[in-house]
């Protein structure tokens, strides 16, 4: 996606640990506009796919989730990081290492928001070794839903997560793959 790339271009930046730092409009500052054509592409690529849901997992996946679902007029339903008093009833779980904050979450989500019924489009802003994305299939798997595909803001396609994914047959669609990142230059996969 030309305007997600162009973003990335003009605004990331590259940290230690190949982090790509994009605060400014992706996940911490965001840009609602951009993530209203982010949803709209996801549309375009998924929306005859027949999804009844879209999942993600907090917090950065949370926004774009949302926008996403405006396209395709269904709900949203993400996974839980923290521990809350605030759900009741039983629930789905499983472990997720976190890439940035370098820890293990116990995910958490409510059985009742999931059906074998369901068609699932799973959303989030990174996709690096994919290890939220394996909490969120096994999440799945777990409810027993059907997952339609998998939409990814940026994916860096240095990190095994897409390779892993593409090769369980997944339908993936990053809208920017990133192949190459250093201080000086950022190098996008042509797709
Ligand atoms: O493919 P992976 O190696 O799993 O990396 C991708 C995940 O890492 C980030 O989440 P993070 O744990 O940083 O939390 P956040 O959503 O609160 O930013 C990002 O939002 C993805 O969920
Ligand atoms: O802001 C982010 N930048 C990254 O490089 C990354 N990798 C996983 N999750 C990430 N989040």
């Amino acid at each position: 996606m030309k305007l997600l790339e162009e973003r990335i271009l003009r605004e990331g930046q590259v940290r230690p640990g190949n982090v790509l730092k994009v605060d400014c409009f992706l996940n911490h500052q965001l840009d609602v506009e951009l993530l209203d054509q982010i949803g709209q592409e996801f549309y375009r690529i998924f929306g005859q796919d027949g999804i009844t849901k879209i999942l993600t997992i907090e917090a950065s996946g949370i926004a774009i989730a949302c926008m996403t679902a405006r396209h395709f007029g269904v709900p949203v339903v993400f996974a839980k990081k923290a521990k809350s008093k605030n759900i009741d009833g039983e629930v789905y779980t499983s472990v997720v290492h976190s890439y940035t904050y370098g820890k293990d979450y116990n995910i958490t989500l409510a059985k009742k928001f999931l059906s074998p019924r369901d068609k699932v489009l799973i959303v989030d802003d990174f996709l690096a070794n994919g290890k939220a994305m394996r909490g969120l299939l096994d999440v799945c798997n777990q409810a027993g839903v059907t997952v339609g595909g998998i939409g990814i803001c940026i994916e860096k396609g240095f990190q095994p997560g897409g390779a892993e994914l593409r090769a369980a047959g997944y339908k993936l669609a990053s809208l920017a793959i990133v192949d190459h990142m250093d201080d000086t230059s950022l190098t996008f996969r042509q797709q």
